[in-house]
């Protein structure tokens, strides 16, 4: 029986093995963390990721071909396939602070695989990493082998979050680069043939190592680049008149562009955009590519406006001042469907509102106060490292509360700022919200979600991202 082990039980590690254990009932997969609590986890009821559709798929393998352990040892050295999948952090420290990934769990997983192997392994790095990693990890394991053989093969993922089951069943493409050697073509044939349980043999790509490294990053600059293509196009329909989702609509027809990504936002947020473009930036920096890392730094810029600007627009409507006034926010998960809040734009927006001392009463279904409290009180980047998973002791930011749902969110406050995409919220009963709270009652929607007309009918005056403005606002300036 082939055996597979993946270091790393996180939003990629956990999902990716539990639907390989699920299509290939022959593989015996074992998910292996330090993380005690995120093991545990995994072993409840009580998943510690929220992921539609996960719940069900590991139901069905935990216990059969899919184990998750904290005895990282013994796994890997029993596993014919390791499968990388550990945190790749932007470093906070040192040369390329700000930019460059951070690999020290990477190192560390890469020393540990060489210390307890006792067998030929393949490597497979399922991190995103720089270009060029997987040298440096061969370095690292060829220089303490003891004779045993590792093939490095890079195997990105491109699932999304709150879609992950999905992306993983019908993936548009599974990528797998590795050595043009012998031994390199047999490894990517041996993890071609895990996919190929499920995967038809056409969605996968193989391609040489760097290829195969470069174009996750690229991928993930080409998305995120839409995205303030998109937003910077946002600012100019506010300016004008123009309505953003019309001329989403309008472009997006033209076949060569494609409608997907094209809605416009409070900015992207998630655990990967940024970071990812950061370390594309750094990569072309040491290559001495200056303009083209300026032209991905722009993508980040853009981002950074974004979100300031609609906490501009916020507080500019607000007779510029948000202090002392309650501020209700809906959604604190960087995207609908996952209670991830990593680089949510929540945390920016959030952060510039109480900057300016307002009182928050913030409701998402599926993040905890906790949590909410934890990102408002952590310094950028910290998120991205596993001590964060252990339990800590407790912040306060004061001027936060976390509500039950979002009229009790709602009540008193003098705005409403909507910052996820959560279907509920656009079923809310908005007239009894606004009967609810202080007027002029004000909505800001970053994401487009509300039905303008309507609410202004209501009574509300209302911001929604690139769309005309609300006579209200008119003749404030875009960027206050
Ligand atoms: N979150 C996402 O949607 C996607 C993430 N990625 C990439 O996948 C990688 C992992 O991301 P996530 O799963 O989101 O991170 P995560 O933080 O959810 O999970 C990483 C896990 O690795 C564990 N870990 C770290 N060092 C370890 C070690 N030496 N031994 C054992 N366990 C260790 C941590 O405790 C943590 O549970 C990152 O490089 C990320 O860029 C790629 C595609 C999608
Ligand atoms: O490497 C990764 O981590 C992953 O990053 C993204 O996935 P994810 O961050 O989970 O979610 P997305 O759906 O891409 O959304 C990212 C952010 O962009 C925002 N977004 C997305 C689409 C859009 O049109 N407008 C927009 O503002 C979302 O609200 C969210 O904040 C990519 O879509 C995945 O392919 C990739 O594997």
């Amino acid at each position: 029986m082939v055996k597979i082990c993946c270091i790393g039980a996180g939003y990629v590690g956990g999902p990716t093995m539990a639907v390989i254990a699920l299509k290939c009932p022959s593989i015996e997969v074992a998910v292996v963390d330090i993380s005690v609590s995120r093991i545990n986890a995994w072993n409840s009821d009580e998943l510690p990721i929220y992921e539609p559709g996960l719940d069900e798929v590991v139901k069905q393998c935990r216990g059969k071909n899919l184990f998750f352990s904290t005895n990282v040892e013994k796994h890997v050295s029993e596993a014919d396939i390791i499968f990388v999948s550990v945190n790749t952090p932007t470093k906070t420290r040192g040369l390329g602070a700000g930019k460059a990934a951070d690999l020290t769990y990477w190192e560390s997983a890469a020393r540990m695989i060489a210390d307890v192997s006792k067998s030929d392994k393949i490597v497979v790095e399922k991190s995103t990493v720089p270009v060029k990693t997987a040298e440096a990890i061969e370095k690292i394991l060829s220089h303490n082998s003891k004779g045993i053989k590792y093939q490095i093969l890079s195997n990105p993922e491109f699932l999304a979050e709150g879609t992950a089951i999905e992306d993983l069943f019908k993936p548009d493409r599974v990528l797998i680069g590795g050595r043009d050697t012998p031994g390199g073509q047999k490894a990517i044939h041996a993890l071609r043939d895990v996919y190929a349980h499920w995967v038809p043999q056409d969605r996968i790509i193989c391609t040489n190592l760097w290829s195969a490294e470069l174009s996750k990053l690229a991928a993930n600059a080409f998305l995120a680049q839409r995205i303030s293509s998109v937003n910077a196009m946002s600012a100019l329909c506010e300016a004008t008149g123009a309505n953003v989702t019309q001329v989403s609509h309008a472009v997006g027809r033209d076949t060569r562009i494609g409608p997907k990504f094209l809605n416009a936002s409070v900015g992207f947020g998630g655990s990967c955009f940024q970071k990812d473009i950061l370390n594309l930036v750094y990569i072309c920096e040491c290559n001495g590519l200056t303009e083209v890392a300026n032209y991905w730094k722009q993508v980040i810029k853009v981002n950074d406006y974004q979100k300031s600007r609609f906490v501009n627009r916020v507080v500019s409507s607000m007779f510029n001042t948000v202090s002392g006034k309650k501020i209700a926010i809906l959604g604190f998960a960087f995207k609908k469907d996952t209670g991830d809040t990593r680089e949510t734009p929540a945390i920016d927006v959030c952060k510039g509102l109480l900057g300016d001392k307002a009182n928050l009463s913030i409701y998402d279904p599926q993040v905890t106060m906790d949590q909410i409290q934890k990102d408002l009180s952590m310094n950028k980047f910290d998120w991205d490292h596993p001590i964060h998973l252990q339990p800590m002791s407790p912040t306060t930011v004061k001027q936060v509360s976390v509500a039950w749902d979002a009229y009790e969110a709602a009540k008193d406050a003098h705005g409403l700022c909507i910052l996820t995409e959560w279907d509920e919220f656009r079923a809310l009963d908005y007239q009894k919200i606004f009967n609810s709270m202080q007027k002029p009652a004000f909505v800001f929607d970053g994401r487009n979600i509300v039905d303008v007309k309507k609410l202004r009918e209501i009574g509300f005056i209302v911001y929604s991202i690139g769309k005309p403005l609300d006579s209200w606002l008119k003749d404030m300036p875009a960027m206050a």
